[in-house]
């Protein structure tokens, strides 16, 4: 098994979260005293934010889920990467290129606009290398597998690389302006741009937070129950009406503007569709505990994944509400889409992530378990204190947000000015800040202990007793 680049890989993940979680707590801190912007361009929430963004989702959730599935894959085929070790290292160096110079230009005011698509072109090309190569190190070693079935983590993460690799290549068909600038023009234009944006943007949400990271949860959660997968054909069943029903639900980003009713229409009949199909993967997750739910009081890093469980329902039944046009109306440019963003982002894609490098690590340095179960529990309850003081406050302010944009005095004016609705969220920014806060200590908290797994002279595995090299070749 090629383990050393997914090694390498797990401490980016571990790394690029804290970053992000930074990040993000840098840019709460903005929006709640805006001094700290500090007036330089380089350091404006307007260039931060993209910063943040991008180190959650693509630095911390992209270098996990290729730890994860490069993982899984070999395990689950009992097939050695396709491409070998030369690959895993391509692989690792080259999206850490490209982390790097996104982040970069980003800094330096170089973006193309899109959100979740800031790059320009040139790093955009460099990334579609790298992700090609992705797909074949992948797929290729689900082609060489000794296994007759194809684990469904594998169908998710499979699921995930090839959209990703669609959405990708379409909603960046740019034209360079020339010039050894970077700069460029997309190629679709008004309300075409708008909607391809936004079929890119909520498949992001589709296929990178929620198809890999169900992948992730379709290996690590049984592997820490000790349980098989409750439903085989339920998996099969939300697998395809997950795919078919995500592609069509961009239109909810975009109710009430130029484009088309029916589109709208369109994508709020689709998305309270979706509900089912991420329940099932829900149901099909926490069943899959069933007998084993004291495993929850003895291991606290299955307690990450089950939550993260929890958090994904929460946020997969919020999100079909808030996509009906009348509850949209009231919740569009709010506080209350952060709020829905994080309880997805930090419950879901954090938590099944922190799960997930709680039981790697000590398998990939050979360790018989973790330097502390107890710090995992520090870290389980600050990260879930965090999680629940961010999105209330965002619930809150949200809904507060939207009622007194459209309240209105008696004599039919607008009862506030857009800045004393500003002012009225400083409470609630600031106690979003503090949230940030205890969710970025809680993932110190986890690098201590990983660091001190990893370290650990007394946790090592004895040493496979007088193998034969053949055995230990196979084994490999
Ligand atoms: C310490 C933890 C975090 C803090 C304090 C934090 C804070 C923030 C802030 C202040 C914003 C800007 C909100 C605005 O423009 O009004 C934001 C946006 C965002 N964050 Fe975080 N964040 C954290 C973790 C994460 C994680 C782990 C993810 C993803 C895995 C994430 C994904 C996002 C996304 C997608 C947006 C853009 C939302 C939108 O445009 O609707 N964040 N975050
Ligand atoms: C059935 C599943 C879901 C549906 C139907 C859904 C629906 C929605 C809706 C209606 C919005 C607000 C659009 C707007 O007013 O601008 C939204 C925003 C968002 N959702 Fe969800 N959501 C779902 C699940 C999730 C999950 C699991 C995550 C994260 C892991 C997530 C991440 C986001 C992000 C990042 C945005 C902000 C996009 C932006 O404006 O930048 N969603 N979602
Ligand atoms: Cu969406």
């Amino acid at each position: 098994m090629v383990e050393a680049p997914v090694r390498a890989f797990a401490i980016a993940t571990v790394f690029w979260g804290v970053v992000g979680f930074l990040a993000g707590v840098v840019i709460a801190s903005q929006l709640a005293w805006p001094l700290l912007n500090l007036d330089l361009e380089w350091t404006t929430f307007g260039r931060l934010r993209p910063v943040h963004t991008s180190a959650v989702i693509f630095a911390f959730g992209g270098n996990a889920m290729l730890c994860t599935s490069l993982y899984v894959v070999q395990r689950t085929c009992r097939a050695r990467l396709f491409g070998g070790e030369d690959m895993g290292w391509f692989l690792f160096w080259g999206y850490q290129f490209f982390i790097v110079t996104a982040a970069l230009g980003y800094v330096l005011g170089v973006t193309q606009g899109k959100e979740y698509a800031e790059p320009e072109w040139y790093v955009d090309l460099f990334l579609t290398v790298v992700w090609v190569a992705y797909l074949v190190a992948f797929g290729g070693t689900i082609l060489r597998r000794q296994e007759p079935h194809i684990y469904v983590a594998n169908w998710f993460y499979l699921a995930f690389i090839i959209t990703v690799a669609m959405l990708h290549l379409v909603n960046n068909a740019a034209l360079p302006v020339g010039g050894g600038v970077g700069k460029s023009y997309i190629a679709w234009s008004g309300v075409q741009d708008a909607m391809i944006q936004w079929w890119y943007g909520h498949n992001a949400v589709g296929f990178f937070l929620t198809a890999g990271f169900l992948g992730m949860m379709y290996y690590f959660i049984p592997k820490q129950a000790e349980r098989p997968v409750y439903s085989y054909r339920l998996s099969i069943v939300h697998f395809w009406t997950l795919i078919f029903l995500y592609i069509w639900a961009g239109p909810h980003h975009l109710h009430y503007t130029a484009l088309p009713d029916w589109a709208q229409t369109l994508g709020m009949v689709f998305s309270v569709m979706l509900w089912m199909p991420s329940w099932g993967g829900m149901i099909n997750g926490l069943m899959t505990l069933s007998g084993a739910w004291d495993k929850l009081r003895t291991n606290p890093a299955l307690r990450f994944s089950v939550t993260a469980v929890g958090f994904y329902a929460m946020a997969t039944f919020e999100g079909p509400v808030m996509s009906i046009k009348a509850v949209n109306s009231l919740s569009h440019y709010t506080d209350w889409t952060i709020g829905h963003v994080h309880s997805g982002a930090l419950g879901w894609n954090g938590f099944i992530t922190f799960g997930a490098m709680y039981y790697l690590f000590p398998k990939l340095w050979k360790k018989t378990g973790l330097y502390s179960e107890k710090l995992v529990s520090w870290h389980f309850w600050l990260a879930t204190l965090g999680i629940v003081f961010y999105i209330t406050a965002m619930w809150v302010s949200g809904i507060m947000q939207g009622l007194m944009w459209r309240a209105y005095d008696e004599l039919g004016f607008l009862q506030y000015s857009f800045v004393e609705t500003v002012a009225a969220m400083h409470p609630y920014y600031v106690i979003r800040m503090l949230g940030g806060l205890l969710y970025l200590s809680g993932a110190l908290i986890m690098v201590y202990n990983l660091w001190m797994t990893v370290r650990s002279e007394a946790l090592a595995e004895a040493a496979p007793a007088a193998q034969p090299a053949f055995a230990a070749a196979a084994a490999e």
